[in-house]
């Protein structure tokens, strides 16, 4: 790696190759069928691959950029022992590496930067996904009577099994300066694209502020307004701040970063989740993609989170994005005053 281009850049490019690494071992413990399920608190899951991701994703980063503090969602992966070598990323993407950095960050240094990351967000799509992947009814009984996250209700509607859930998992890697999220990379392992006659598995979705984003072809946002938020997390207040946007259309999607996507892909242009569930692994990657490409990511009360080695890590405020200033403007004049108190604890 050229040691010459700005740190920022480096780690940009390093991020973009270590999420694609944690891609594939998210698709490998999958095809091995064990998931190895932990909870960790109410609606809260791991598995096998979120622990591993974690571990492959911070020794390959911390071993390139030794000072720089980062966090991820599952604690800390030095207690593990070695990672298997293979699991060592030490390339950084190309195209990343030729971006000019912009004058702003070059003089970034390692002790300034916290980097997030979220090495599977979307854990229940991922476990229902590996759930609708069982052909045989024996085995996807089996599977559910070991499967913490599924009602009964929910499993006997499976009549036509799909990859769908498994769409919405992404590895995020949000990188942040002085607090600001000023980088990040959304990587989505079940991504499905075709390269001449191969099929190719996963797309890495890259942002950096005054530069723009790469990975994925932008569109417009939709005519008419189509909200996305929680499949698997709602609750009352969730749905109250969603029936005052007026929406023509509300996209339940899992997972922070695929949400942040469908803003991105001209698919909805706001994202609303009027609860705490949240935390700053699943949003640092996101915002910095997003306002990379002209959008806005806030809490419900429009204030921006920050992201600095001590804060603490729930979004109790919630999320308020939108792919332009002029949309958030509109969902936050629409969420009531009595909202907000509720979710900023008046
Ligand atoms: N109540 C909650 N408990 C735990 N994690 C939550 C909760 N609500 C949201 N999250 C996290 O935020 C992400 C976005 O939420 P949602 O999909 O409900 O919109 C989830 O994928 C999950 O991250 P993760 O899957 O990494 O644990
Ligand atoms: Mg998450």
């Amino acid at each position: 790696m050229s040691s010459t281009a700005p740190l920022i850049i480096r780690l940009l490019a390093s991020s973009v190759s270590v999420a694609g690494r944690a891609g594939k071992i998210v698709r490998d413990v999958m095809s091995r069928g064990e998931l190895g399920i932990v909870e960790k608190g109410k609606d809260d899951y791991q598995t096998e691959a979120d622990r591993s991701a974690q571990r492959c994703i911070i020794s390959s980063l911390s071993s390139l950029y030794p000072k720089v503090n980062i966090i991820g969602e599952e604690g800390n992966p030095d207690s593990e022992g070695e990672i298997p070598s293979e699991w060592l990323q030490i390339e950084a993407d190309k195209e990343v590496m030729l971006l000019e950095c912009p004058s702003s960050l070059q003089g970034v240094k390692e002790e300034d930067i916290v980097v997030w990351v979220d090495p599977l967000d979307g854990t229940s799509e991922y476990t229902q996904g590996a759930l609708m992947l069982k052909r045989d009814p024996w085995e996807r009984w089996k599977m559910y009577l070991t499967h913490p996250l599924i009602s009964i209700k929910w499993y006997l509607s499976l009549r036509h099994s799909n990859y769908g859930f498994l769409e919405h998992v992404t590895v995020l890697i949000g990188i942040s300066v002085n607090e600001k999220p000023v980088a990040g990379v959304i990587h989505q392992p079940y991504f499905k694209t075709m390269v001449g006659e191969e099929k190719q598995m996963g797309r890495t979705i890259w942002g950096l502020q005054g530069v723009g984003v790469g990975g994925y072809i932008p569109a417009p946002p939709p005519d008419s307004l189509v909200i996305t938020t929680t499949r698997s997390h709602s609750n009352p207040v969730v749905e109250k701040a969603l029936q005052v946007m007026n929406a023509a259309q509300v996209l339940r999607v899992g997972g922070a970063g695929y949400k942040v996507l469908q803003l991105l892909e001209g698919k909805a242009s706001i994202y609303v989740f009027a609860s705490p569930g949240c935390k700053k692994w699943d949003t640092c990657a996101p915002e910095a993609v997003l306002s990379a490409a002209g959008g806005k990511l806030t809490d419900i009360l429009g204030d921006f989170y920050k992201y600095g080695a001590s804060v603490t890590h729930p979004n109790k405020t919630g999320v308020l994005a939108a792919v332009n200033d002029e949309l958030h403007n509109y969902a936050l004049s629409r969420i009531p005053q009595e909202l907000k108190d509720k979710l900023s604890g008046n």
